[in-house]
């Protein structure tokens, strides 16, 4: 009897194996999604193919369908356009799409294993991912409002006696925030300043070593191993790794009088949190290239955006009247009283999307889409930009129409699916410390000032520069004509003076 039931359960167990290993055989033998002949050329590319034109790409969705497969030699990437197969791919199979691609020049060498960024997924990533969330999950930030306050009315005082240097301005703003979240510093820091310049120095460096074809140790992974091989990538890791070191160092030393902050956090909780010191050191390092050329950039986008559609920008300031009065100026108590700024900011997000056409993901196995398979260790990319103009999901969407995210009594829609900040698990930790940034100073810049374009030189809102991992406008110049008497006068009180 028992000989019968093994016998029995080994064939079961043997139709299980052959059933799933033929279903598998048959799946992957499905074809990559449709695309251009030949190859294409990734050669100068950045990580998120910033020399290939929004149009270009357009072009490819509107002709080859919502995924398009691009090939170079053996490189393959499949690129997303529309929004349901980005759900269906990016968000669904998120887990199969959590890595990123081997950058072993950027990531291994230049940053030691250890930006996040560039992290595959696995027990590092983790653990990193577990200690941001603690600081910039969206009941945390809301600690941040009295600092994000004090630094988005420095940008309107900047902006009153210097209105030329408006990007410049969003960036202090961004950089200070960072600079204070991370490290508890408590004066705004200048973009000058050479601990700022450094930092970017070495996010140039990073965006320069994960071109595709810039390191040859990128296809030959062994060339790292000897010794005389592009030895500046080791130099720049000793020197990011020096200067990230000297900065929680300061923190380290200061324990008792320093501000609390995510640096501190990490300190107190190395132990808990599993992580090595150059880990944690590297965590709060790189947290100043994700998060302020992204936030600067989105802040100059609302202000190019106000300066382009007077119409919008009018709508948005009469709410903001009717609510503010004429003695007070906006805070975040007044987010949910003011959702024609936040639909506002979300206009600009999709008329303009930071991530530009998005950040590599990398397929950890095969992935099923429709009738076609994403094969293991292809590169798979959300491009913000066309998926920001899905017409399935936006109406004439060249048009800028902050109306659309607003149902008919005038309340955002909850209902708009948007990937602003990425996608799956690699989705940005810092999206609700951006969008608090966004709100309070798109509020009070809208509140303070009339924006318009220079007669004499119109913006060219078509023109970017690519900024590391996202793009920024080209610089260009607006007119602040304020709109409140009292400025200063309305804006004392908020933390200290400028
Ligand atoms: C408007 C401002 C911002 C935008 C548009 C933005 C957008 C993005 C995007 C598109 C990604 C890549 C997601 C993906 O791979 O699918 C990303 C990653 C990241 N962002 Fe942001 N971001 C912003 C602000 C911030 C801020 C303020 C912080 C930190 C305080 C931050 C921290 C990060 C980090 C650490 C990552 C890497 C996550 C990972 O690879 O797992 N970002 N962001």
């Amino acid at each position: 009897m028992s000989i019968i039931v093994l016998v029995l359960a080994l064939c079961a167990a043997a139709l299980v194996y052959y059933t799933t290993t033929a279903l598998s055989r048959t799946r992957s033998r499905l074809p990559l999604p449709p695309g251009p002949e030949g190859n294409w050329d990734f050669g100068r590319s950045t990580s998120s193919f910033a020399h290939v034109s929004f149009q270009e790409l357009e072009t490819l969705f509107q002709e080859y369908g919502p995924v398009v497969t691009l090939k170079s030699g053996s490189k393959t990437v499949v690129v997303i356009g529309r929004q349901q197969a980005a759900s269906d791919i990016m968000e669904k199979e998120g887990a199969s799409l959590a890595d990123r691609p081997k950058w072993v020049a950027a990531s291994e060498i230049v940053s030691g294993g250890m930006r996040i960024l560039l992290l595959n997924s696995g027990k590092r990533f983790r653990k990193l991912r577990r200690a941001l969330h603690s600081h910039l999950q969206a009941k945390a930030v809301v600690d941040y409002e009295p600092l994000q306050m004090r630094y988005a009315k420095n940008v309107i005082l900047d902006l009153i006696d210097d209105p030329d240097n408006h990007a410049c301005h969003a960036r202090r703003y961004a950089g200070s925030l960072i600079l204070a979240l991370t490290y508890g510093r408590t004066a705004p820091g200048r973009s000058d300043d050479p601990e700022i310049v450094a930092v970017a120095r070495c996010l140039q460096r990073v965006g320069l070593a994960v071109r595709p074809g810039e390191y040859k140790v990128d296809e030959y992974p062994l060339l790292r191993y000897w010794p005389f091989y592009r030895k500046e990538l080791r130099v720049w890791h000793a020197e990011e790794l020096a200067l990230f070191r000297s900065q929680m160092d300061t923190v380290a030393n200061n324990m008792d009088t320093v501000q609390p902050c995510f640096g501190k956090y990490l300190l107190e909780h190395q132990g808990e949190l599993e992580l090595k010191y150059d880990e944690l050191v590297y965590l709060a390092g790189t947290m100043f290239g994700a998060g302020s050329a992204t936030t600067a950039s989105a802040i100059s986008l609302v202000i190019m955006a106000a300066a382009c559609f007077p119409a919008a920008q009018r709508a948005v300031q009469q709410q903001i009247d009717e609510v503010i009065g004429g003695d007070r100026a906006p805070n975040f108590e007044d987010y949910a009283a003011l959702p024609r700024v936040k639909a506002f900011i979300l206009e600009t997000y999709r008329w303009r999307p930071v991530g530009g056409s998005g950040f590599s993901h990398r397929a950890s196995r095969d992935v099923f889409w429709k009738n076609y398979c994403i094969p293991k260790g292809t590169v798979v990319i959300g491009n913000h930009w066309s998926i920001c103009r899905d017409p399935a999901l936006f109406e004439d969407s060249d048009d800028f129409n902050p109306d659309r995210w607003l149902d008919d009594l005038g309340r955002i829609k909850d209902d708009v699916p948007f990937f602003n900040f990425g996608f799956g698990r690699r989705i940005c930790p810092g999206q609700y410390v951006a969008d608090k940034s966004l709100f309070i100073n798109t509020a009070l810049i809208l509140w303070a000032f009339n924006i318009t374009q220079v007669a004499s030189e119109p913006i060219d809102p078509t023109s970017f520069v690519s900024v590391g991992v996202s793009i920024s406008p080209q610089p260009f110049k607006a007119c602040f004509n304020k709109r409140v008497e009292g400025i200063h006068r309305l804006l004392e009180g908020y933390g200290i003076s400028h």
